[in-house]
């Protein structure tokens, strides 16, 4: 009889995973290819933004203190003595009674303390002379945008681990950063177990089934930021199995497998773990699906164990390989969000243990909805499709109703939380 396997608490089997998390190896890429990769140092403003002083508008640059004598009966006339673009520096001083017209991002002359809009300004030529005159007080430093005023040299802007995005690449390139030192994407390796597995590309045949959980987890693993390494499916054969194991083991960082982690007699992967002399974290944890979730350390790497069964392999892969890939890439938000929820649907199943229930959520009020992605078991690989949150039903003796909260982790968040809980 196979020995009787003692559930650990989902919490109690993430700390266990947790303790063996690394922070990867970083790396220069060009700033063109640094969409979707993590920060590997923080980015502190290397010069004042803006650079100097320069003006939001279209107009003039004058002295407000030459305006005071200005209204609506009794226009001030200026003569205006330079004409500057964006990207021209100004030449000229300002002295009483003088203006320079100045264009949208183009630095403040020296002297001149605030901008007139061209809408508020009449211009006119005389002989070969520019005037403009102005009918209103402007205020010193009224439409100036002033250097370091947005921020200033040294401030830090964003941390390290901070998913580059359209306005993170903004910020890198404000501060010049052509080579963006980034987290390197580990390398997770992929196994799929079970003689009953054909490949994708193969007809049906009796008593068999497409594998589809190393597919699914190879886009698993690119949603969580990582690399992949495929080494195919193996049959149900301990000492193939063992060898192709041990060998991809040295290949990757981490090394994950789908299949054969229960206890029937051709679930090979605890008799492979004892061959390796790995050290088993658990084998069994008071959730579902994937109750028969194992990870064990070998060498310093983390070897995966899922559920041969698909909704089984994709949750334990969310919960517990995904922190693991996120805090390698120096995330500092590495779990999964959590929010709270009101439930769309009936639920009346109770469950002994924690239920991670496949899920979407809809908004609807201001109130957030967790709808259920379709059959919620283990072996179903439908519901799959829609699911873009776990919904967290905790264990018991009841159901649960429409209406009632629930909390549900998002799996198409990349906010992310420092805590499982
Ligand atoms: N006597 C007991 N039987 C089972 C227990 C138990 O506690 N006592 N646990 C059940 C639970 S819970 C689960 S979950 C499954 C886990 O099974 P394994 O992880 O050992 O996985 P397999 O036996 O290899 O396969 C299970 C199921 O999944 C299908 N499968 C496997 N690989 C793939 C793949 N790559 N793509 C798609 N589908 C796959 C496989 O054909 C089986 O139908 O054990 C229960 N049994
Ligand atoms: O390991 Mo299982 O997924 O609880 O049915
Ligand atoms: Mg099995």
């Amino acid at each position: 009889m196979a020995a009787i396997r003692k559930p650990i608490p989902v919490d109690e089997a993430i700390n266990r995973v947790w303790k063996h998390r690394r922070q990867g190896e970083t790396e220069y890429v060009s700033i063109q290819n640094c969409d979707n990769r993590r920060l590997a140092e923080d980015i502190t403003a290397k010069h004042p933004v803006p650079p100097f002083p320069k003006s939001p508008y279209d107009g003039f640059a004058l002295r407000s203190a030459d305006t005071l004598e200005a209204d609506s009966n009794t226009p001030v006339t200026f003569e205006v003595v330079e004409h500057i673009g964006a990207g021209e520096v100004p030449r000229k001083r300002l002295h009483k009674g003088e203006a320079t017209r100045i264009m949208t991002g183009a630095q403040i002359p020296d002297g001149a303390d605030c901008i007139a809009m061209f809408e508020i300004c009449q211009s006119y030529e005389k002989g070969r002379q520019s005037y403009m005159s102005i009918k209103r007080t402007l205020d010193s430093g009224q439409n100036i945008i002033q250097e370091g005023s947005e921020v200033t040299e040294g401030e830090k802007l964003i941390e390290q681990g901070t998913l580059i995005n359209p306005g993170v690449k903004a910020l890198l390139a404000t501060f010049g950063y052509s080579q963006v030192k980034v987290a390197k994407r580990p390398v997770i390796g992929v196994i799929a177990t079970g003689t009953e597995l054909l490949d994708i590309d193969e007809k049906l045949q009796p008593g068999k089934i497409r594998n589809s959980n190393a597919y699914m987890m190879v886009s698993q693993i690119i949603r969580a930021g990582a690399n992949y390494k495929y080494f195919g499916k193996l049959e149900d054969e301990l000492n193939a199995s063992y060898e192709t194991i041990k060998e991809a083991l040295e290949e990757v960082d981490i090394l994950i497998t789908t299949g054969g982690v229960s206890v029937g007699d051709f679930d090979l992967m605890p008799a492979i773990y004892e061959k390796l002399g790995a050290d088993v974290l658990f084998n069994k944890v008071a959730m579902r699906p994937g109750s028969v979730t194992t990870v064990a350390a070998n060498e310093g790497k983390l070897l995966y164990g899922l559920s041969g069964n698909p909704s089984a392999c994709y949750v334990g892969f969310e919960l517990f390989v995904r922190p693991i890939i996120q805090h390698c890439l120096f995330n500092q938000n590495a779990f999964l969000r959590r929010i709270k929820a009101k439930l769309a649907d009936d639920f009346p199943k109770p469950n002994p243990f924690t239920r991670f229930v496949r899920s979407y959520v809809t908004y609807e009020n201001g109130q957030v909805y967790t709808n259920l992605a379709g059959i919620d078991k283990s072996n179903v690989v439908t519901s799959l499709a829609y699911s873009t949150s776990l919904m967290v039903l905790p264990g018991g003796t009841r159901g649960f109703k429409t209406g009632d909260e629930a909390e549900v982790l998002l799996l198409d968040d990349q906010q992310g939380q420092r805590e499982f809980k």
